[in-house]
């Protein structure tokens, strides 16, 4: 038979046209039909242990892109078998297993796979793997690099010490199991998906639209491909349980452990997890978070929002609170989430879903867009004090009319000193109405005008960004 040896082997011809096909399949992305012409050679090569090995580890590396990982490590341990030492297989391997945080075994790979590059490579999963233990991370290059994508830090998973419970604001929430200090790791998370776009300032809804699709096809696709995935959506809420339904799921879920990683499945290629659209639709809509970028700042000169949204499973367990005790910075695909104060054992972990610097009225319809009527005490205390329910009224239509927020200030905080207001219940005010402080505050004519019947800004701005993130420690 043409382009078959007698004992059964491709020609070379045959496996050159094999090679020369796989290459033009290669330029073009097309994996599937890459991985069939991988086959052919690897059935076909007969006893040539070298191009055996190779064609086992491109066909990993194209079953790695469509998330086949366990075909893919049965590859590149096929190809081991029959060469420990073969470079590439190793150096895949090692990528492999590093994307699935595992990070010790990767570090072999990269170890044995002996060239130049795989010493860097030994290096960073060594550091990859320090801190998914520790939770520490370094994002100081970042930073100093204003947050330039090409410096953005790898990271590892991490889940601190903290767990889900059931809250009080109702369904479940994260808490402390010990105390923590301010500026503590709390959890590191990668997203399910995030889907971004740069959109002009003025974006009309049909472009954010795009960037939603974009998430909704991702996560989607990554739910189809891995069954734990699709088991760790379904943990999260929908919004349409009752409280009470809502399982409270044990942490192991949450910690990757090497005999439940996600390989996808060998024959995933040709068949798909069926999935409950509907409900991770649901999902999606209950818990995505915006990325709090900081380098959207920067973007934001030029006209353009670098808008990202996604899907962060452990992080989404997290309640709302207008007087929050941690935050969460955005970094690559990875939500960090530290404590922004100290947070005692048993504390519900809280972050702000949206601006809290504002009255209570407004976080309402903010809430209210999110599906919930705030619960957090701080909400509680401005709705119902009724002592200064007809004050926060007046000076929220001051606030919203302009005039002089120099007035606004002087008199809210006489009202609060006539009412015997605390001083923690005074923060939960002053950030209400900080815009109004800042206007004061920015404007020589108010403060030459006002300034002596206010306490100092310094004063004040401590006391206030103590409460939001340093909590109750009001001086
Ligand atoms: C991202 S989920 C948070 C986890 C959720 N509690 C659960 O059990 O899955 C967001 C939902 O939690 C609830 N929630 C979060 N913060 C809240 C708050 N401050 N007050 C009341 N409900 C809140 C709302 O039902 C909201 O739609």
């Amino acid at each position: 038979m043409a382009g078959v040896r007698d004992g059964g082997g491709l020609d070379d011809e045959a496996l050159q046209q094999l090679r020369s096909r796989a290459t033009q399949l290669l330029l073009k992305e097309d994996w599937r039909e890459y991985i069939t012409v991988c086959s052919r050679i690897v059935d076909g090569v007969g006893g040539d242990r070298r191009v055996l090995c190779s064609a086992l580890a491109h066909r990993a590396d194209a079953r790695a892109r469509l998330r086949d990982l366990r075909g893919a490590l049965a590859d590149l341990d096929a190809a081991l078998a029959a060469d420990p030492t073969h470079p590439g297989a190793l150096l895949s391997k090692g990528a492999l297993l590093r994307g699935l945080g595992r990070y010790a075994p990767a570090a072999e790979c990269f170890r044995a796979a002996g060239a130049d590059e795989a010493r860097e490579l030994v290096e960073q999963c060594r550091r990859l793997e320090a801190q998914a233990r520790s939770g520490a991370v370094d994002l100081s290059d970042w930073v100093l690099a204003g947050f330039a994508a090409g410096k953005c830090p790898d990271l590892a998973e991490y889940v601190g010490p903290v767990e889900v419970r059931r809250s009080a604001h109702g369904g479940r929430g994260i808490f402390a199991v010990k105390n923590v200090e301010a500026g503590a790791t709390l959890m590191i998370s990668k997203a399910v998906a995030v889907g971004r776009g740069v959109l002009p300032d003025a974006a009309d809804s049909g472009e954010k639209m795009v960037v939603w699709k974009e998430l909704v096809d991702k996560v989607l696709d990554a739910a189809e491909k891995c069954p734990r995935t699709a088991a760790l959506i379904y943990t999260l809420s929908t919004g349409e349980e009752r409280p009470e339904e809502l399982v409270v799921p044990e942490m192991a879920l949450f910690r990757q452990e090497p005999e439940d990683l996600c390989l996808g499945d060998v024959t995933n290629t040709a068949r798909k997890e069926v999935v409950d659209v509907d409900r991770i639709l649901t999902v999606l809509d209950v818990n995505c978070l915006t990325e709090d970028l900081p380098a959207a700042n920067l973007l934001g000169n030029s006209g353009v929002v670098n808008c990202g949204v996604g899907l962060w499973i452990l992080p989404s367990f997290i309640n709302h609170s207008c007087h929050p005790n941690a935050r969460r910075t955005h970094v690559g695909d990875h939500a960090i989430v530290h404590a922004s104060r100290d947070i005692k054992a048993g504390e519900e972990v809280t972050f702000p879903y949206f601006d809290v610097l504002v009255p209570v009225s407004k976080r309402g319809v903010a809430a209210r867009a999110w599906g919930f009527e705030c619960q957090c005490d701080r909400c509680k205390f401005e709705a119902e004090d009724v002592t200064l329910k007809q004050e926060l009224m007046k000076a929220e239509n001051d606030l919203a009319s302009g005039g002089d927020m120099g007035a606004l200030v002087v008199r809210l905080e006489d009202k609060m000193r006539k009412s015997l207001v605390k001083e923690r219940r005074k923060a939960f005010l002053r950030a209400s109405f900080w815009s109004a402080y800042s206007a004061l505050f920015d404007s020589d004519k108010l403060v030459r005008k006002w300034g002596r019947r206010v306490p100092s800004r310094g004063c004040l701005s401590q006391r206030v960004s103590l409460m939001l993130s340093a909590g109750m420690r009001v001086c």
